[in-house]
């Protein structure tokens, strides 16, 4: 496919979305019915779709959309916003875009409102003011671009050294991150990934820098018995046990998010139970409980950038809602001088640091003894970990 042609191809799937279907949903249904289309342009017809995604106040702005964004609005924007002239493309020759209107030619606007060139949404705009501060602009610009691709080497398998060194045997360049021991940074040919034997052997897996970070904070030596509460996928449940051992306990209000945990774990060497809420309590007290709830997902907006527009204040205060219940329902699980660590994706204070007070104030006999919030300046996504530990009596 040409370029013009990816361009039209995102420009169809972003209206598809645009109409209400999920991205995801409106780029398979395109593949389906596009079968001539090779990998690599499935790849950048899904970068162009996901950029657009991730900036779609902005590239609409730029493009000239009137009231609500549209899939053409869009591109346009996202060339202009690259530096390139849109009537390059836009040329209506073969498989390319129609050539541009007279009031799409039209130069796009020189200064956008701040929230608008930061793809911010409005009513979160203040919120985030209030827990990034003078960090809001510079966060919010890395939201508007590509996550890192970054895996965390299984340290039960091998070392960081030999991972670095099998993976550029494969072609994969990648190079240890900063924010973690486990962490490597993918620089070249992260396709190549999903084939490579040490994925597929278990030696490594595909985590966020600052995800493993939290989990080396988590006070893993000398714990026997660990709770995973929420697990979903398992990721920090393999990255905690691949750090030290103890029995793991994994569960989820969801079950069948946890499908891929047993085989996940038998590639990495690792044992983990899963376990109903009836088996969660009768096998507690535990030395750490893993809370890793739902949240907003604020960190990860780049991976995930429906979820910005998505988000509404009713759905905020739910998800504070559900926060507080699954602190409520789980801190007696943990043992006299266990700990009880309160995690969330989320650059928000009302669902970090607020939660925590709330709780220590609900909650005598219950102290934090560390508290880190990571933004995406950390170079990996947003996070949060709170460590709450409950006094022995
Ligand atoms: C942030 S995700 C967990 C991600 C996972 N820990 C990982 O590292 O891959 C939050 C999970 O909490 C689960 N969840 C939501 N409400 C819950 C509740 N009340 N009790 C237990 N789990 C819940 C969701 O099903 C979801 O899988």
């Amino acid at each position: 496919m040409t370029p013009s042609a990816r361009i039209a191809a995102a420009i169809e799937i972003l209206d598809r979305h645009l109409a209400g279907s999920a991205a995801e949903q409106a780029l398979t249904a395109w593949a389906r019915s596009h079968r001539f289309a090779g990998s690599g342009d499935r790849a950048a017809i899904r970068d162009h779709v996901f950029d657009a995604l991730r900036c779609l106040r902005s590239f609409a702005a730029l493009g000239g959309a009137a009231e609500l964004p549209t899939g053409r609005a869009l591109m346009i924007g996202a060339l202009r916003d690259a530096g390139i002239s849109a009537e390059t493309l836009f040329t209506g020759e073969g498989h390319a875009p129609a050539p541009l209107s007279a009031s799409e030619a039209r130069p796009p606007p020189t200064d956008l409102p701040p929230n608008v060139a930061l793809d911010c949404p409005d009513w979160l705009a203040p919120l985030l003011e209030d827990s990034l501060g003078d960090d809001l602009p510079p966060v919010m610009r890395l939201m508007r671009q590509r996550a890192p691709v970054t895996l965390r080497v299984n340290l039960l398998r091998t070392t960081r050294a030999k991972a670095q060194s099998a993976l550029a045997d494969e072609g994969i360049s990648a190079v240890p991150h900063p924010l973690a021991d486990t962490a490597l940074h993918v620089t070249e040919n992260p396709h190549k990934l999903r084939n490579s034997p040490l994925y597929l052997d278990g030696r490594i897996e595909l985590q966020d820098a600052a995800s493993q970070a939290v989990v080396a904070m988590l006070p893993l030596t000398g714990a026997a018995r660990v709770l995973d509460y929420c697990a979903g996928g398992g990721g920090k449940t393999l990255a905690m046990a691949a750090r030290a051992p103890a029995r793991y306990v994994a569960h989820d209000i969801a079950p069948q998010r946890m499908r891929d945990l047993p085989e996940r774990a038998r590639r990495a060497g690792i044992r983990v139970d899963l376990a109903d809420s009836a088996r969660v309590a009768s096998l507690s007290p535990y030395d750490l409980v893993l809370l890793d709830v739902p949240c907003s997902g604020s960190g990860s907006w780049r991976r995930a950038p429906e979820a910005k527009w998505a988000l509404t204040p009713a759905r905020l205060a739910e998800l504070q809602q559900v926060q507080r219940q699954i602190l409520d329902e789980t801190h007696e699980f943990v043992a006299p001088g266990g700990v009880l660590a309160y995690v969330t994706c989320s650059m928000l204070r009302a669902e970090n640091g607020d939660q925590v007070a709330a709780f220590l104030r609900r909650a005598p006999g219950w102290q934090c003894t560390v508290q880190r919030r990571f933004t995406l300046r950390d170079g990996g996504d947003g996070f949060f970990c709170a460590l709450l530990t409950r006094v022995p009596r």
